[in-house]
């Protein structure tokens, strides 16, 4: 699903995500493992306030393992708890219930000690478009529906979601927007997929993901294209790929866009292995 964000769009995504904040004892913030900064929220922490947290890193099965962990210890160090997750196949979830209880066990005690009646902690999950939300909801409650169409506007009824006996979610996840304004997030988004290509240039997002492999993982290109060497210029190895897969026009040039479409297609399906798109260490300057 791809959501239009206008300024009336993000003050009523904000608005329905508070409401649901009031209902609920924790969040679970998901984030794409590959990206966990670019597929996050820019206000998250103000929305989120002073409610307990955890950051799921969700597709971690398309992360780079050694990256995934370097982010848990980063979020970590900023009190926030953080577990590698895979919606789609279940990796992980155990201990989303379990690590939940330690959060709030305190809360709870308070409750149980002046005499409230115990209950299942109550939880929403948030996130951006497309990071796994309704897979993990799913999951989660062990359900086959995907839900569809539950974009900002449509006011449904709250439900909650059983997840075994100790924990329920809230059956309609909150969608808050990214941080499109910043022209590398944009590029971020669109390699893994989050957002249409369409929303910005193909080749344009194709030179930021052959730069940063390049940079990266030079060994994975090489191999995957079966490249002696890489090619200092961006436009040689762009020409290179070309060539080897026979993405060509007629008169023998190379068409870029549909060398474009190879490439970010064989990235998006792991056919250059697991990819991290984003280290800690590129964030350890800023706030
Ligand atoms: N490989 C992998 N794919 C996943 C995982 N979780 C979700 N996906 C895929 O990611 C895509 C988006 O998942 P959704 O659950 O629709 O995402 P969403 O956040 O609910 O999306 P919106 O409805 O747009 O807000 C789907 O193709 C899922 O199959 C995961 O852990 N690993």
């Amino acid at each position: 699903m791809t959501i239009q964000w206008f300024p009336g769009h993000m003050a009523k995504a904000r608005r329905q995500v508070t409401e649901k904040i009031k209902l609920i004892d924790i969040v679970f913030e998901l984030v794409d493992a590959r990206i966990p900064m670019s597929s996050r929220n820019p206000m998250i922490d103000e929305i989120i306030s002073t409610k307990p947290r955890i950051v799921l890193l969700n597709k971690a099965d398309k992360a780079d393992d050694f990256i995934t962990k370097q982010w848990i210890s980063y979020f970590k160090e900023q009190n926030i708890p953080a577990i590698a997750i895979d919606a789609q196949t279940g990796t992980g979830l155990k201990q989303i219930t379990a690590l939940s209880k330690v959060l709030l066990k305190e809360k709870f005690d308070k409750m149980a000690a002046k005499g409230i009646k115990p209950r299942a902690i109550r939880a929403l999950i948030i996130g951006i478009p497309n990071v796994g939300k309704s897979t993990l909801i799913n999951r989660l409650a062990k359900r086959n529906i995907t839900k569809t169409g539950d974009r900002p506007g449509v006011t449904t009824a709250q439900q909650w979601v059983k997840v075994g006996t100790e924990l329920e979610l809230l059956d309609t996840p909150g969608i808050l927007w990214p941080k499109f304004e910043d022209e590398l997030v944009g590029y971020k988004l669109a390699t893994t997929g989050a957002i249409k290509d369409a929303i910005l240039n193909l080749q344009d997002i194709t030179v930021f993901a052959l730069r940063f492999l390049k940079d990266h993982y030079p060994n994975r290109l090489q191999e995957r294209y079966n490249l002696e060497e890489l090619p200092e210029e961006i436009v040689s190895l762009f020409d290179e790929i070309g060539k080897k897969r026979g993405c060509m026009m007629q008169g023998g040039y190379i068409d870029y866009d549909k060398t474009s479409e190879l490439i970010l297609r064989e990235i998006r399906a792991d056919k250059l292995g697991r990819l991290s798109f984003e280290t800690p260490s590129q964030f350890d300057h800023e706030d």
